[in-house]
């Protein structure tokens, strides 16, 4: 369970976003604490990766976006990156012919000056991935590469490149698919140690069993609007969530 005295990590106030006539993302407040993992949940088409977009900037939006409480809602997704909060993409494949430590390095690597006097030295990005890999019980894979690993340990790497850094963040964007249920259960609990120290992580998924055991608070989306939102025994059994996404039979 998330510490009662954390403060939040990530908010999001009135969080619209519009493409077209389209209302993707309509008026959204949500909330992500310190050592808590949200789950953000609707129906195909609901919004859901259009606010993990709106988030990190990849998605003109109008509201609030305020990390550790400071607004970063103007701020470029490299900024936005830079202050703490990093993503999954749905798509997120490795990169197949680099090792696990060097597929967190370049996500870490420093630009301009300080990058360069840094490659001179050699202290570019793998010393600053280590912490992350071993967050997540891969410290013993940083030299192997990615298709080395099982489809668990490398969705277990794709969340590692989005911690590294220093995130305190992280939006996971349907990390879990194509994993079996052995596998999903394992990556959530993995998920679920992460947030003991004090990172903050919403989740999409599709998978509904990893959503509902794994969160401590789900928000559902239909429309672009936030239809529920509560612990997931509560969420379950919300009507309107029923009606609008699950399924009576699907809870049942
Ligand atoms: N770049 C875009 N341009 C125009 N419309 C978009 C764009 N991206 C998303 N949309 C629309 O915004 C709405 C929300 O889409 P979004 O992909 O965020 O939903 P989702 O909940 O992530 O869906 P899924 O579960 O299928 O991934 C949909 O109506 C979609 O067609």
């Amino acid at each position: 369970m998330p510490m009662p005295e954390n403060e939040p990590l990530l908010e999001t106030r009135g969080l619209t976003v519009r493409y077209g006539g389209v209302v993707a993302n309509d008026d959204v407040d949500l909330t992500v604490r310190a050592g808590e993992v949200v789950g953000l949940i609707g129906p195909n088409g609901a919004g859901k990766t259009t606010l993990v977009d709106a988030v990190t900037g990849f998605a003109p939006s109008t509201g609030e976006v305020l990390l550790a409480g400071r607004r970063i809602d103007r701020l470029s997704p490299h900024r936005r990156r830079r202050a703490g909060l990093a993503r999954t993409w749905q798509a997120g494949e490795l990169f197949g012919d680099l090792t696990v430590a060097d597929n967190l390095a370049v996500t870490t690597q420093r630009r301009g000056v300080g990058g360069l006097v840094a490659d001179m030295f050699g202290r570019r990005g793998t010393a600053a991935a280590d912490p992350a890999l071993e967050l997540l019980g891969l410290g013993d894979c940083a030299a192997r590469r990615p298709d080395e690993l099982s489809l668990g340990r490398q969705k277990l790497v794709g969340v590692a490149r989005a911690l590294a850094g220093g995130s305190r963040v992280v939006l996971l964007d349907e990390p879990a698919a194509g994993l079996d249920t052995d596998e999903s259960v394992a990556f959530g609990a993995e998920v679920r140690s992460m947030v003991e120290t004090g990172l903050g992580v919403l989740l999409i998924d599709h998978d509904m069993n990893l959503v509902l055991d794994v969160c401590d608070r789900v928000y559902v989306l239909d429309f672009g609007r936030v239809i529920a939102c509560g612990p997931p025994d509560e969420v379950r059994r919300d009507p309107a969530v029923i009606t609008a996404y699950l399924g009576a039979e699907a809870i049942a």
